[in-house]
């Protein structure tokens, strides 16, 4: 009921168009209502009586009405669509907005599939009832309750004979509503791990053909649609019954009025035109009831979409700017971690106890073997997720403490895997800092030494990027985000393993221009290559989610721990190549390459 209730509260934003829409239809419904009454003074005044003027008025008569009716039927189609039309766009409007301020943590649960398949599928169902669903559905409502007066007042007793039928026709809808919906909800659902199920398959398509596991993918898709297909049948068939069922009812209705109104009409106690109206009037509802059961399923299917709508809007976001949030202005870089401890929404700890202190301007290197918690501990900065103990500080303040939006400002990054938006490379770059100009566009390309690859695509900075980038290459890629984090201007850089796609010579390259722009930043660069931070100002070394070592490279060697030892490692496996490649037979026995003690 409290879904039904806040769709209807999305219908009540628009009080003058549902005025009009719902007063349209009372309009149309009320003329309906008259037809059969006019008839039937035809009938029993104009024809038995033989009152011409009676067949001219009542003419005259039902030929305005048709005119009003007309008139209030567009009114109705039209502000009933338009409702349709205008709570869909709400509803999608507020999803968005509502995703684009949902946390990390969400994202990491949800699957994009679903997402979409909510914000597509089903608004689309939820539209399809709010408007004209809804009003055709009170139409049919009102109508019968019409009906049923209008009937009472002419003859009660036969009215009672003829509406016999009603309570079963109302039990049966009632029942049938609470059926379909929960049929319509597994539905939805399916659809969307169909979505998801193809939003997988097709981003991971490459994947897919590498190893030939396309069967496979098919196959899982077929499942997913066969069982969608299997629970939309059955839905059909629930609702198409009672559609049978209910026609049924309304035959047996007029059956009932013939058998029972024919002796009172023959009996004298009641005219010709009385007995046509009471027909009439139970025609009328023939078409209306049989429609109730496809209503009262759309009306199932919107409140089962509009739960999975409001499922993810009552998701409150994790991370959200304080009541009292500060705004961080300037920002001098400094970062320090005060016992941080750390699990996501598994719950499963991933950093135990991680402090240390980043003056500003410093160059941080970050190793450890692969899922100690690298790439963990710095996405803590720009406050992606909270710590579950301890602190982060940055500038002195609690992360917590500042606004979310004026906190990442001064946070550059470029993650392992760099997502580029199918626009221009000039886009691309100046995504954080859109007011960004030419020369600072072209001076950020040129610090990542991407400006000469940009020159030689077909339209420079023109260039359109294809999905996710394709048309680059990994590390053309990883330097154009590069540059994106560079335009930006950040305090703070964080550069997760991000030079691992490019080769050798532009690493270099881009370490010489970076060692310039590093110069006042604080700088985290996470590497797997420890030559990569051996100039680093110091060194955090994390095994297993713990900080275990920390300082310079000259200051780490000569501990001979972790550090010593995964340098060791590295530089043994460099030196037997290069021994290999001089024919020599390796020095060290190669089993030890593997392996840490
Ligand atoms: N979004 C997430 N949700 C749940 N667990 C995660 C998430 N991201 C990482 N983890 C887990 O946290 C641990 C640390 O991962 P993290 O990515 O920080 O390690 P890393 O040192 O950066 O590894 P790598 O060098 O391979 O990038 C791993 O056990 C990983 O499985």
């Amino acid at each position: 009921m409290g879904t039904l209730r806040r769709l209807l509260q999305a219908i009540f934003a628009y009080p003058r168009q549902l005025a009009l829409a719902y007063g349209a239809m009372l309009t149309v419904t009320a003329l309906n209502l008259l037809v059969p009454w006019i008839v039937r003074d035809v009938i029993d005044r104009g024809l038995l009586a033989g009152e011409t003027r009676v067949l001219l008025m009542s003419a005259l008569f039902i030929l305005g009405i048709a005119v009003v009716r007309s008139a209030a039927g567009y009114a109705m189609m039209f502000y009933g669509q338009w409702l349709s039309f205008r709570v869909a766009y709400d509803l999608r409007r507020r999803l968005y907005e509502h995703l684009q301020r949902l946390s990390f943590d969400f994202f990491d649960r949800a699957q994009t599939g679903d997402l979409m398949s909510r914000l597509t599928g089903d608004v689309e169902q939820t539209q399809r009832f709010t408007g004209t669903g809804l009003l055709q559905l009170i139409n049919v409502a009102i109508l019968l309750i019409g009906i049923v007066v209008v009937l009472v007042r002419a003859n009660a007793t036969l009215a009672l004979v003829a509406l016999a039928p009603l309570p079963v026709l109302v039990g049966i809808t009632v029942r049938l509503g609470a059926r379909l919906r929960g049929m319509s909800h597994a539905v939805q659902e399916r659809l969307g791990r169909i979505s998801s199920v193809m939003q997988e398959s097709l981003t991971g398509i490459r994947v897919v053909k590498a190893f030939a596991r396309e069967p496979y993918e098919l196959q899982k898709f077929r499942e997913q649609n066969e069982q969608f297909y299997r629970q939309r049948v059955a839905l059909v068939n629930t609702w198409a019954n009672n559609f049978s069922f209910m026609s049924f009812l309304i035959a047996l209705s007029i059956g009932l009025v013939l058998l029972f109104g024919g002796r009172q009409v023959l009996a004298g106690t009641m005219t010709v035109g009385t007995l046509f109206a009471f027909i009439s009037y139970l025609s009328q509802l023939n078409a209306p009831v049989r429609q109730l059961g496809f209503l009262v399923a759309r009306a199932a299917d919107a409140t089962a979409s509009a739960e999975r709508i409001f499922e993810v809007l009552d998701t409150a976001p994790t991370i959200e700017d304080a009541p009292d949030a500060r705004e961080l202005s300037t920002m001098r870089g400094e970062v320090v971690f005060e016992h941080v401890s750390f699990a996501y929404h598994d719950g499963v700890p991933v950093l135990h106890d991680v402090s240390f202190r980043v003056p500003p301007g410093r160059v941080v290197g970050v190793v450890g073997p692969t899922g100690s918690g690298k790439s963990t501990v710095v996405s803590l900065i720009p406050r992606f997720y909270d710590v579950s103990a301890g602190r982060v500080l940055v500038d002195g303040y609690d992360v917590r403490q500042l606004k979310l939006a004026s906190l990442r400002r001064h946070i550059g990054m470029v993650l392992q895997d760099s997502f580029l938006f199918s626009t221009t490379v000039r886009e691309n770059i100046a995504f954080g800092r859109p007011d960004a100009s030419e020369e600072e566009i072209i001076a950020a390309a040129k610090a990542a030494a991407a400006h000469d690859f940009i020159m030689e695509l077909p339209h420079g900075y023109e260039t359109v990027l294809g999905e996710r980038g394709v048309t680059l290459s990994g590390g053309q890629r990883q330097r154009i985000a590069i540059a994106r984090a560079l335009l930006q201007d950040p305090r703070i850089l964080i550069l997760d393993d991000s030079l691992s796609a490019v080769d050798t010579e532009t690493e270099h390259a881009i370490r010489q221009a970076l060692n310039r722009l590093m110069e006042g930043r604080t700088t985290f660069i996470i590497a797997q290559r420890l030559l990569a931070v051996q100039h680093a100002d110091f060194i955090l070394v994390f095994d297993e989610g713990r900080l275990v070592e920390q300082g310079t490279h000259a200051e780490l060697l000569a501990k001979q721990g972790l550090y010593a030892h995964m340098y060791d490692l590295q530089l043994r496996a460099q030196e037997e190549y290069a021994a290999l490649s001089r024919g020599d037979t390796p020095k060290h026995d190669p089993r030890d390459s593997f392996g840490r003690n």
